[in-house]
């Protein structure tokens, strides 16, 4: 069954999608599983951090996991940020895993700011509250050079994201 790795920042549209897809692929029979970075940072991957080890190691137990349910006939999508090249690579050669960039330009990540990330990067040095390490501001975020589809979620409302990502997991 296939095993969907998304990639993107903080406030692409990740988790937003994911939902929406698992909840259209149910509604037509399928069993589907999201695997999602921020929910599993709380348990199975509380030990890590934002290191670009800790995201490999994140990334890798995420994937195996997903590797398991996948086998078992169930539609995986591991919404993570997955920032390395490298890490996606690795789960393609290891997992036959499908890489979908979810795109959104900073400018609209930093007024969706959902989580607040985005302001607390942007505080003054020094201040008590600066994130140092977000990902795409302080922190590598690696462009996918090949991935086998892209939405671009500034452009795009929620459904016709969702549309596009269903009918290319049913087409795969
Ligand atoms: N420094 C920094 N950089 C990026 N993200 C941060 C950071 N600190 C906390 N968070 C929160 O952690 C969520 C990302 O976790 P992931 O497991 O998806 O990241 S990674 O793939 O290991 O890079 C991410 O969740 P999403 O907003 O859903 O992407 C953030 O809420
Ligand atoms: N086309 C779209 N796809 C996904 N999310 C969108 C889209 N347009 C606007 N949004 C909004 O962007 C935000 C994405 O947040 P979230 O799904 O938590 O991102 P992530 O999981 O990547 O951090 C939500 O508030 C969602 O309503």
């Amino acid at each position: 069954m296939p095993f969907i790795q998304f990639t993107g920042l903080s406030g692409a549209g990740k988790s937003t999608l994911a939902n929406q897809v698992k909840k259209a692929l149910t509604q037509k029979g399928h069993q589907v599983e999201v695997i999602d970075g921020d929910v599993f940072r709380q348990t199975l991957c509380k030990d890590l951090g934002f290191s670009k080890e800790d995201r490999h190691e994140n990334i890798r137990r995420l994937s195996f996991v997903a590797s398991l349910l996948s086998n078992h006939g169930i539609i995986v999508i591991v919404a993570a940020i997955n920032p390395y090249d490298k890490v996606r690579e690795e789960m393609r050669e290891k997992y036959q895993a499908k890489t979908v960039w979810i795109n959104c330009e900073l400018e609209t990540l930093q007024e969706r700011d959902t989580k607040g990330l985005y302001r607390r990067a942007a505080l003054p040095e020094g201040h008590p509250e600066k994130l140092h390490n977000l990902t795409g501001i302080g922190d590598t975020y690696e462009i996918p050079p090949n991935p086998d589809l892209i939405i671009h979620s500034h452009l795009e409302n929620i459904e016709e994201s969702s549309q596009k990502l269903i009918n290319f997991i049913l087409n795969l």
